[in-house]
Parts: C-alpha cells; sequence; structure tokens
C-alpha cells in the first residue's frame, strides 16, 4: 500500500535543537494517497449513481415496500461506505526509538508502570494460562522495582490465588532464565511450545542454554501439574494452606454457590525478597492478588468495577503514572514492550496531551485462513492508523497503556497537561501488612458505590464495552490517544474458537458500541466539536454496527424471495422498476462497478494486512453472520434496554476448548454443537436462499422454449447472483447441517426448525403475498 515516508513534523528551530524525538510519525507518500482518494472518488460516483436511479424511478404501485426497502439498503450502504473511509483517509505508522529513550533516562529514572491483568472465572479462564500471562509480565526487561504486576479475579476463586502464588516461587527461576538467555516470548508456555519446534528466539546458542531449559521446563511442568490437580480436585494442598493460612482463611466454610456473588475484600500483596531471589542480585516486581468485594444487592459493573478497584488499590500500593490493562489471556510476546510505550510518554514535545496509547490485539491461536475471522487484521493494520492521524484510536480493553491521572478524571489543559512523574510512586517503608490494611478498604464496595467512579473517574459504568465509552469520554476532553503496532506482535491472547463465542462475542460489542450512541456521551452529537470529524466518522461506523442488520437482512432475504416468486419487476403506470437492476440496463454498470470495487478493494486490504484469500472469503462469511445474528440481537436488545425492559450482561469469552473442538478448530473446521437462538436465524436464512436458488433453477430446466430461461437472467440476474453468492457463503453451513456427523455440527432441533421456518417463509411467500 505504497511506501511510507516520514512527515516533515515543524522544522527544527534554534531553541529545539537539544530535542531528540523518541518516536517517528510516518505517512503514505503523497502519490499512493492520490490515487487512494482517486479510487475512493469513482467508488462514490457509482454509489451516486445507484442513488440516481432509485430517486428517478419512484415507488411503484405494486410491491410498495420491496421499493422502499431497497431503497433503505441503498442509501444505508451508501453512507455506511462513507463512514469507513475515514479510516483509510490518511493513516499514520508510528515507530518507536528505544535507544534515545535509555540514553535520556537511564534506568532508575523511569517512571513506574502498574500492570493490571483481569479475570473473572477460573473455569473458562483456567488459572495456568492467567499465570503464564502474569510470568510474561514480571519478566518484562523493566526494572523490577518500577513494576508491579495486579491480578484483579473477579471470580473470587482460590485456585486462581493459589496459581498465583506458585507462579511467584517459580517466578525467580523463570526470570532468571529468560534474562539469562535473553529469551522470547516470556510466557513460559508458549516459549516451551517454540523451544520445541525450535522456532524460539534467544537462547538456542549454548551457554549452558539447553540444561536450564530442561530444568526450567521441569519446574514449570511440576507447578502446572500442581495448579491444574487442585483446580481439578476442588482442593488447596495442606502446605500451601499451611504457608499462607491468612491468605486463604477467607474461603473457610464459604458457601460455594453464593460465593462468587457475595463475599469481602480479599487482598494478597506478595513481595518479592528484599535481598534478591535467594540472596542473588535478581530482583522481581511486587505480584499482587486482588478479589473486590462483591454484595448481591450491589451491582458490581464486570470488567470496569474491577479495573476501578484496581485503580484505586494500586494507588496506594505502587501508585504509578503510567498503567497497563491486559485480559486473562494476553501474554506479552514482547518483553520491551514497557520501554516502546515509554518513547510515547516521555517524548518531550509531543506527550502533554497523550492519555492513551492502544496497541493491536492478536491472537495467538488463529488458524492459517480465520475461520471465524477473529484476527481483526484489517481493524488493526488499517483502520486503527487511520483512526491516529485523527486523534487516536479507540480504547478496546485489553492491550492499552493509560496515565493514571487521565483516567482518574483530570480535565485537559492546553496549556499544561505534563505528566510530572516525581509526584508518583511511594517508597517502600511499608510493611506488607501495613499496605494490605490500607489498601483493602478501597477495594470495599463502600470505596466505589455513589461515589465519581464509573461517572467521573475511572472507566464508566453500565456499558458491556467500558473502554470504548471510557476512551471517547476522554477523548472529548480534549485529550488524544495514539496508536502503536510494533513489528513484533507486544500482546498474543485467545480469539473464540466456536461459533457461538464469536456470535455472543461479537453480540456484547455491538450491543455496547449501539448503546453509546443512545448514550450521554454519543459520538453523533455530543463528541461534535469535541473530537475531529474523521474520527467521529470512524467511531458513528463502529457504533451503529447493530442497526446494520436490518439492511444485510433486508438484502440477504427479500431479493431472493422476489426471485422464488418470480418478482423482477415492480411495476408502475409509465414506468418499469426493477427490485435490482436489470442486468441489460446501462444503470447496471456502475452499480456492479460499486460493488465489485468495494470488495476488491476489501480483498487487496486484508491480503495486505497479512490474510489469505481463503481467509478473506471467511471473513465476509463472519461479517454476514454477525450481521444477521449478533447485530439483530444486539439492536432489538438495546432498544428494549432504552425502553427499560432487561439489563445488558457481560458474557465472557471461554478461553479454553474440550480436545474434541480444540481438535476441529485446528483442522478449520467449523463448530456449531449447540443449539441456539442464532443458529435458527442463521441457518433459516441459508436455507431459504437455497430453496429460492433451487425453485429458480428447476424453473429454468422445465421452460421449454428458453423463454423463462432469458427472463430470469435478464431480469433477475443480479437476484440470482445475489442468492447464488450467499448460498455459496453458506456452503460450510449446508455441510453443518447436512453432512456432518461429529459433535460440532448443527444441532437437529436447529436444522428441523430452519428447514421448517424457511419452508412456511417461502410457500407463504410465493402463494400468498
Ligand atoms: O465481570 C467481569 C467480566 C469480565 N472481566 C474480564 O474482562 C476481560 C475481557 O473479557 P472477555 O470475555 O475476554 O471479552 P473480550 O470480548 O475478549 O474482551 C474485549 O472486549 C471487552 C469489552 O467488551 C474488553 O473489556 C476487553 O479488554 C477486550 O479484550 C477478561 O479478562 C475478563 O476476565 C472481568 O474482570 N470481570
Ligand atoms: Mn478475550
Amino acid at each position: 500500500m505504497g511506501t511510507n515516508t516520514p512527515t516533515n513534523e515543524k522544522p527544527p528551530t534554534a531553541a529545539a535543537k537539544s530535542y531528540t524525538p523518541l518516536f517517528e510519525t510516518n505517512r503514505r507518500s503523497t502519490k499512493s494517497q492520490l490515487l487512494n482518494k482517486l479510487f475512493a472518488a469513482t467508488v462514490l460516483l457509482g454509489i451516486c449513481s445507484i442513488w440516481f436511479y432509485r430517486f428517478t424511478h419512484p415507488a411503484p404501485t405494486t410491491h410498495r415496500w420491496v421499493w422502499v426497502g431497497a431503497l433503505f439498503a441503498e442509501i444505508w450502504f451508501g453512507l455506511y461506505w462513507v463512514l469507513t473511509q475515514a479510516g483509510r483517509w490518511d493513516p499514520v505508522f508510528r515507530s518507536t526509538h528505544k535507544d534515545r529513550l535509555a540514553a535520556a533516562h537511564p534506568d532508575r529514572s523511569l517512571p513506574r508502570v502498574d500492570v493490571f491483568v483481569c479475570t473473572a472465572d477460573h473455569t473458562i479462564e483456567p488459572p495456568i494460562l492467567v499465570v503464564n500471562t502474569v510470568l510474561s509480565l514480571v519478566a518484562y526487561d523493566y526494572p523490577p522495582d518500577k513494576l508491579a504486576v495486579y491480578l484483579s479475579d473477579d471470580g473470587a476463586s482460590e485456585f486462581t490465588l493459589y496459581a498465583m502464588l506458585e507462579a511467584a516461587r517459580f517466578a525467580g527461576s523463570w526470570v532468571g532464565f529468560c534474562r539469562r538467555f535473553d529469551v522470547e516470548p516470556r510466557s513460559p508456555e508458549a516459549y516451551f511450545a517454540a523451544a520445541a519446534g525450535e522456532k524460539s528466539e534467544g537462547g538456542g546458542g549454548g551457554g549452558g542454554w539447553e540444561e536450564e531449559l530442561v530444568a526450567v521446563k521441569k519446574q514449570y511442568e511440576e507447578m502446572k501439574d500442581r495448579i491444574e490437580s487442585a483446580t481439578q480436585m476442588g482442593r488447596i494442598p495442606e502446605d500451601a494452606l499451611l504457608q499462607h493460612k491468612e491468605a486463604f482463611s477467607h474461603w473457610d466454610g464459604n458457601n460455594k454457590y453464593s460465593w462468587r456473588r457475595d463475599h469481602p475484600t480479599i487482598l494478597h500483596v506478595n513481595p518479592p525478597p528484599a535481598d534478591g531471589v535467594n540472596g542473588s542480585s535478581l530482583h522481581l516486581p511486587t505480584l499482587v492478588y486482588l478479589a473486590r468485594e462483591k454484595r448481591p444487592q450491589h451491582h458490581h459493573n464486570f470488567k470496569a468495577g474491577a479495573m476501578n478497584a484496581l485503580i484505586r488499590v494500586s494507588s496506594k500500593i505502587s501508585n504509578a503514572p503510567i498503567l497497563l490493562n491486559l485480559d486473562c489471556d494476553m501474554y506479552s510476546n514482547d518483553p520491551s514492550t514497557l520501554r516502546d510505550a515509554l518513547c510515547f510518554f516521555m517524548d518531550d514535545r509531543k506527550n502533554h496531551d497523550v492519555a492513551f496509547l492502544q496497541l493491536p490485539q492478536m491472537f495467538d491461536n488463529v488458524t492459517k485462513n480465520d475461520i471465524y475471522g477473529s484476527s481483526l487484521l484489517v481493524i488493526s493494520r488499517v483502520e486503527f492508523p487511520g483512526l491516529d492521524s485523527f486523534g487516536g484510536p479507540m480504547y478496546i480493553g485489553s492491550g492499552c497503556f493509560h496515565r493514571r491521572d487521565v483516567l482518574c478524571g483530570r480535565d485537559f489543559d492546553p496549556n499544561g497537561s505534563k505528566l510530572d512523574w516525581t509526584n508518583y510512586g511511594r517508597d517502600h517503608e511499608h510493611t506488607v501488612e501495613q499496605l494490605e490494611r490500607e489498601a483493602k478498604p478501597l477495594a470495599d464496595i463502600a470505596s466505589d458505590h455513589n461515589t465519581l467512579w464509573g461517572t467521573e473517574m475511572g472507566l464508566k459504568y453500565g456499558c458491556p464495552v467500558e473502554d470504548v465509552i471510557t476512551g471517547l469520554s476522554i477523548q472529548c476532553k480534549g485529550w488524544k490517544s495514539m496508536y502503536f503496532d510494533p513489528k513484533r506482535e507486544a500482546f498474543l491472547g485467545k480469539a473464540p474458537t466456536t461459533w457461538p463465542q464469536t456470535l455472543v462475542q461479537h453480540k456484547r460489542w455491538s450491543e455496547g458500541d449501539f448503546q453509546i450512541v443512545l448514550s450521554r456521551f454519543s459520538p453523533a452529537w455530543y463528541a461534535s466539536g469535541r473530537i475531529s470529524i474523521g474520527l467521529q466518522m470512524m467511531y458513528l461506523c463502529y457504533c451503529l454496527w447493530a442497526p446494520n442488520c436490518l439492511a444485510v437482512l433486508y438484502y440477504s432475504i427479500i431479493p431472493s424471495l422476489c426471485l422464488l416468486k418470480g418478482i423482477p419487476k415492480l411495476t408502475c403506470s409509465s414506468i418499469n422498476h426493477n427490485l435490482l437492476l436489470q442486468i441489460s440496463s446501462p444503470w447496471v454498470l456502475p452499480f456492479a462497478y460499486a460493488v465489485a470495487a468495494k470488495y476488491l478493494y476489501s480483498l487487496a486490504e486484508f491480503l495486505c494486512s497479512g490474510g489469505t484469500i481463503l481467509g478473506w472469503w471467511n471473513e465476509q462469511r463472519t461479517w454476514l453472520y454477525k450481521r444477521t445474528c449478533s447485530y439483530l440481537f444486539a439492536f432489538v436488545d438495546t432498544i428494549l434496554k432504552t425502553m427499560g425492559f432487561g439489563e445488558s450482561g457481560f458474557v465472557i469469552t471461554a478461553k479454553v476448548a474440550d480436545e474434541d473442538v480444540a481438535r476441529r478448530y485446528d483442522k478449520e473446521i467449523m463448530e456449531f454443537g449447540v443449539s441456539s437462538p442464532m443458529f435458527n436465524i442463521l441457518a433459516t436464512i441459508a436455507m431459504l436462499n437455497l430453496f429460492s436458488l433451487s425453485g429458480v433453477v428447476v424453473r429454468c430446466l422445465v421452460a421449454k422454449d428458453g423463454v423463462g430461461v432469458r427472463v430470469v437472467f435478464d431480469d433477475m440476474g443480479l437476484q440470482l447472483l445475489l442468492c447464488g453468492a450467499l448460498v455459496l457463503i453458506n456452503w460450510p453451513l449446508y455441510h453443518a447441517v447436512f453432512f456432518r456427523k461429529d459433535k460440532g455440527r448443527m444441532p437437529g432441533s436447529v436444522t428441523a426448525t430452519a428447514l421448517v421456518s424457511a419452508l412456511v417463509v417461502c410457500t407463504s411467500f410465493v402463494f400468498l403475498y
């Protein structure tokens, strides 16, 4: 996509000579930008001519609603396309100078960093996965006395605490090994897997690496065994109970069923040995376990509540000016990421308005052709760099660095919003007991309920995408954000591995995003004048995912039904209308151009972002399924919620699958498996298109004189194409319905429901309408 050239940011003046930038900003070459814009202009022309066609061929008297639907869908798709162009207007790409950072700020003058890891359920977020993340963070290449890792456990699980304590013990050996051989990545599980395939970087070159690897791996496996068997047997080993009597005492005699929703704050600070691990020179960061207080009568506000408790508690313990937020499945893949991030926050000239720095969310379990389109490639590689030029990307949760003061509600002052490092941190004259005693009440409900937390301070409450709404409210104050997509992925997490997970995750996202449009911070009006128009357009683009379902549902159902019934024309007294255009009509050209150009461009973007052709095709299916299911449910639920019915929840995505499912996932076989209302809709639409297509084919075959065939192709050619494309993209679904025998197939009940519903819809449309 063109070459990158550095932008000319303000020519250096004499006074500014001593300033050395810590990061670089690159833009596409003027030529490639111009070409891109010209191309966009031609597509826009195509879109306008489609609109023009509709308006100059006014509503017919018969089948009027079909016409109205098509008009609505075409306007929607056209406008939506315009919104997406903002993300492609002027992308910027950032790179860092860690060497300059090191020269300007020796380790002892680096600011503290607090890392927050959130977990919420030890059954779907296994403790061993969580501690792999924790260990990868503890092993950051950063002065240990400046780093603290906090684990928030909304599941209040003794097994997660046990796992963390085990990890703290193992950390000495692990970090030592990592430092000595400079290994990457620093999540033990990921490293050992890579080392086994001899793909590991660093290390390999002798110096006792192999022996040490065997030893540290053995220790790790033993620890993993202990953690997993404790979880399986539902019992913490005696020796651990004895050693950490105080910490585990909270679980004595608790009621297993209500515990998660009803328990006091549990805070356990695990300070590193002051004189180094086993008296060596190796020091480790502080590790903290927190399960904030929960009571059934108080809403806990999901991850936002957990994050706010962490912000408060950490302010007493380490009080770092920079916070990093990670989900429990996202381990650090690059030990130098903290230094990368600081290049942005510590750049002398450009740091005064940067509130947060978002890094892309990448996943280590995505298969080659990404069957669920979960890698977010185009968003990460194309759209977020695009947002960055308009004031910065959204805050999307995991992988985001924040300035503590801004996240805590600091207003933007154009004359002085610089971060003063020196006011932060606290020295450890306190004993651990003192620290725990002081910090603990801050995670109690009393410190949160009826306070400014969740409204003016911290992450916002009441929205399933707490991250996006929080980021938007910060940007609306005048703060900027930045996006940094490093060459080596900074974090790797777990993407959903089944259709139900994928669809439910997108329901949460699109529901949350749509709520933002209707909220106080609406990007449609509140943000006007507060953030740039380009950014506003892109916020709308994401926040209007949910209502997208209407136009897509229309396009995937009505033209096919009309095809089946044989309605090519919508007649009005004098003019002939076509539902979709007639193939021989000159108007087909701009229509075909706009559609083809849009899809080819999207394919090119996908390939340039590192995807495969099949991956792109899979992503198109995912978009279709998300739009017809997740977004529909999100849309309906949001409307109901605004009318006062129901509340939106937070369904946590499972990070493990049973063996059978995992095996199919690795083979890129789609997983349906359970019956769900979402599948009923998907399968019904798929069947309906199959029936329509077969119906037409049969009709052509029985038409003796060939007239029927000609009419079908000429008058309904586009409908036929659309229906054919829908059948093609649904292929794996038919396969799962009709042919598969494994557990991941479409359940019989869904199949039956879909067949009956599609049959009823088709016959009643053909015979009754
Ligand atoms: O009551 C809760 C619910 C969730 N979580 C944590 O929130 C994180 C995200 O949950 P997950 O189920 O993995 O959702 P994703 O859709 O994968 O997460 C993305 O979307 C979320 C917003 O919907 C953001 O919060 C996340 O950071 C972002 O990675 C996980 O670490 C959970 O443990 C909590 O701490 N408390
Ligand atoms: Mn996740």
